[in-house]
């Protein structure tokens, strides 16, 4: 089956697996719709014999073919939309959680980072809220074929040869379903200008850039850019749906003069009745008109709905080929460590190095510094210790077991984590610390004592009903809190877990004061030191070395390489550039 139907084909197995009787019924009704409207040709004929030859009995047939007919259109189409309605709501938000859930599966972080799969996803992302509209699509596809087949073979009852008159059909055929596919691939070289062009717009009109948009006086160069990578994306798609439509234009005047051929035809035979003509010409009439409906629909089906279902049938193989081979468990305590052993990584899609045949152990219950200049690649190896990425090559080993073996909801259960590029959770204050230890969201108990962890208790003393007060201002009775303020409730979310193995602290505390900062992880650190028994490790990346200091070990990443480690005390004495990097900024603090 070429990939397009097979994804399609796909897609309405997904429906008919979440709404097996809504999709069965709603099927059937489109189909059986199709009846009366396509037998109207046949009444007319009957009428048109009947009145010609004065048969009262062809007259009466005719005309209760005719009413049943319309009313059987109309009865049919009325329930058919009822049920179809139902239908498409239902599986709407079935789609959408199905997306949801695929995309949250996925282990690795890859598609949210890499610009080709963000393109994928974008318009994935447009296209679930309409994909309800393929089924319909397909349903009426039927509906429409089984109108064609009856016209036709109303048609070749006149005359075999009538049948000839649906190959005149062929070229609209063949453009509807091969222009579309042309605009879809010229739109997909595009979607990188159509997502830079929505980008810019969300950057000239959201609050959280607007202070930085006034102040730098960027506006007019944010229209200006936006309209090119508007244009970018704008021009070839005009260009090629001017062509489509010539090439349908052409298909239509094709089929327009072997239909009036057909007529001519049969009306200069000697043996055909006045009914015939009638017959034909109706026939003929509603054989363009369900080509036509044909046509359109396979050239929705083809142009957005395959496609939206092409790229659903993407993300579930993307999300299955993640799921990699793992047969370990996550250990319950740590006592041996984690080792990198001579671990090298290149993010997905590119080939440079941004860590290069790094070896480190790092001691159960130990408190671990990264430090390093910018893009020395701290973040990276947060992320890969997280198991947001595989090593390109090289081994993770948490106690001599290598962690791609590992379950990756099992470790990422045993992790906790606070990222300076925290997300803002607009939920109860309680509620956007609690998602940290999900059993344990409504634990208030677990939630004052994070918050007390994080030092956050000064934040949640400021909100109106404490704990209870909504966040966010775009929601009834929400507030609006500082960025360090956010940032202490994303720490104490990253505090929630009791016993993790592996806190990762990625400079969570950017915006806090460094002796803030300082109180904060000293008190931490005296916490985690007392309490040996999950030999938890902590790993910290932070800029400052007021903080950095105090960690059992340090790691002191540069250009992607490990250049030291040791405690403080040892890369000082080692006069090396950790002790250079110590020295400069303890002198600016004088
Ligand atoms: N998703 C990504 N795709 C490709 N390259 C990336 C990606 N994320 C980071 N990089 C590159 O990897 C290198 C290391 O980045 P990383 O974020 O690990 O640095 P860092 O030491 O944490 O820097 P900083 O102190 O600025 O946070 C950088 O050169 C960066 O450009």
């Amino acid at each position: 089956m070429p990939p397009a139907l097979s994804s399609m084909w796909r897609l309405c197995k997904l429906g008919f697996r979440y709404e097996p009787r809504l999709m069965s019924i709603a099927f059937g009704l489109s189909v059986l719709a199709a009846l009366p409207d396509a037998l109207l040709a046949l009444w007319l004929k009957f009428l048109g014999d009947g009145v010609i030859g004065g048969n009262d009995r062809l007259i009466y047939v005719s005309l209760f073919g005719l009413a049943a007919s319309a009313c059987g259109t109309w009865f049919l189409r009325t329930i058919s939309t009822r049920v179809q309605r139902r239908f498409r709501d239902r599986v709407t938000i079935a789609l959408e959680s199905h997306v949801a859930r695929l995309q949250a599966s996925v282990v690795t972080v890859a598609h949210h980072e890499r610009p080709d799969y963000l393109d994928r996803l974008s318009v994935l992302r447009d296209q679930v809220f309409v994909l309800d509209h393929m089924y319909m699509s397909v349903f009426s596809t039927f509906g429409w074929i089984v109108r064609l087949t009856i016209t036709i073979g109303l048609l070749m009852s006149i005359n075999p040869l009538l049948a000839l008159l649906a190959l005149f059909a062929l070229p609209t055929v063949l453009t509807s379903s091969w222009r579309p596919a042309v605009e879809r691939q010229v739109e997909e070289r595009g979607a990188a200008s159509a997502r830079l062009a929505r980008h810019l717009f969300v950057l000239a009109t959201t609050a959280p850039p607007g202070k930085e948009v006034r102040v730098t006086g960027i506006a007019d160069r944010l229209v200006g850019l936006r309209r090119q990578a508007w244009e970018r994306w704008h021009r070839p798609m005009a260009a090629t749906r001017w062509v489509s439509a010539l090439w349908h234009s052409l298909g239509w005047a094709f089929f327009a003069a072997g239909y009036i051929g057909a007529i001519v035809y049969v009306s200069s035979s000697p043996t055909t009745t006045p009914g015939d003509v009638l017959l034909v010409l109706a026939a003929g009439a509603r054989l363009s008109a369900y080509i036509g409906a044909t046509v359109g629909e396979i050239g929705f089906l083809r142009g957005i709905w395959m496609d939206g279902s092409r790229r659903l049938a993407w993300l579930e193989d993307y999300a299955a080929a993640q799921v990699s081979a793992t047969d370990s468990p996550a250990p319950a305590t740590l006592t041996e460590g984690i080792r990198l052993d001579n671990i090298s990584f290149a993010y997905p899609g590119t080939d440079r190095l941004v860590l290069q045949k790094v070896t480190l152990s790092l001691p159960a219950g130990a408190i671990v510094a990264v430090v390093g200049e910018n893009g020395a690649g701290k973040s990276t190896l947060v992320k890969l210790l997280s198991k947001f990425y595989e090593p390109t090559s090289g081994r993770v080993l948490v106690d001599g077991v290598d962690l791609a073996r590992i379950h990756s909801d099992q470790w990422r259960s045993r992790l906790s984590g606070a990222y300076q590029d925290f997300y803002r959770f607009e939920l109860a204050a309680r509620h956007s610390v609690g998602v940290g230890d999900l059993p344990r969201l409504d634990s208030e108990p677990a939630v004052v004592t994070a918050v007390g962890r994080a030092g956050a208790e000064d934040v949640v003393t400021q909100l109106a009903s404490g704990l209870h007060t909504q966040l966010g201002p775009a929601w009834p009775h929400g507030v609006e809190v500082s960025f360090g303020q956010w940032q202490k409730l994303a720490l104490a979310r990253g505090f929630m877990r009791d016993e993790p193995l592996l806190l990762v602290l990625d400079e969570p505390t950017a915006a806090l004061d460094s002796e803030t900062e300082h109180a904060l992880f000293e008190r931490y650190a005296e916490g985690a030191r007392r309490d040996t028994g999950s030999g938890r490790i902590t790993v910290l990346v932070s800029h400052r070395f007021s903080t950095v200091r105090m960690a059992d070990l340090i790691v002191v990443l540069d250009g992607a390489r490990l250049v030291e480690v040791g405690s403080h005390d040892e890369l000082m004495a080692k006069g090396g550039q950790y002790a250079d990097l110590y020295t400069i900024q303890a002198a600016a603090y004088r």
